[in-house]
């Protein structure tokens, strides 16, 4: 089985986390994900993730703690998915070039739409985070640890 090595980005913005919806055309169209995209052979993982948000959302980002690690059989594929806090960024993600919907969703809302299967076990850690978030004022890198979720 082929398995495709995938980095991914967790923006939070005021305790609400990014998701984006693939366009039409291409792999996955309509489902909803974190920008980000395949490493290649030999590069740093942390490297890659600021590649692919460069490319698609043309921003530049420090690259945080690895929040979740799941390979998930798709098909014919595993897709190994790695979801990285982003810590800053140079400008607000407004546009993508490979989605056509942007959003910010609060912990308690991310199941509102159907997220790609290999982003379940993030986006069921940051659904957790609202109990988190309960017991304090705001949710941000500085207060989630990911080990509650
Ligand atoms: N970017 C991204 N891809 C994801 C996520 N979840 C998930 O299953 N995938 C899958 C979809 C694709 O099969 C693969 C990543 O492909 P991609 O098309 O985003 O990556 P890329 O920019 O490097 O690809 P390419 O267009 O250059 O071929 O991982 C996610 O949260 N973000």
């Amino acid at each position: 089985m082929t398995k495709l090595q995938v980095v991914a980005a967790v923006f939070i913005r005021d305790g609400n986390v990014l998701g984006c919806r693939r366009a039409p055309g291409r792999v996955a169209a309509g489902q909803w994900e974190f920008p980000g995209g395949k490493v290649e052979p030999g590069e740093d993982p942390r490297f890659a993730l600021q590649r692919e948000v460069a490319e698609e959302l043309g921003i530049d980002v420090t690259v945080g703690d690895l929040l979740d690690r799941t390979p998930t059989a798709v098909g014919e594929l595993t897709i190994d998915l790695a979801c990285y806090g982003i810590t800053e960024y140079s400008l607000e993600p407004i546009a993508s070039s490979d989605h056509d919907a942007l959003s910010w969703f609060a912990p308690e809302d991310v199941f509102a739409v159907s997220w790609a299967k290999p982003d379940l076990p993030m986006v069921r850690k940051i659904a957790a985070w609202r109990m988190w978030r309960s017991q304090n004022s705001a949710v941000s890198f500085e207060n989630v640890d990911p080990s509650r979720a």
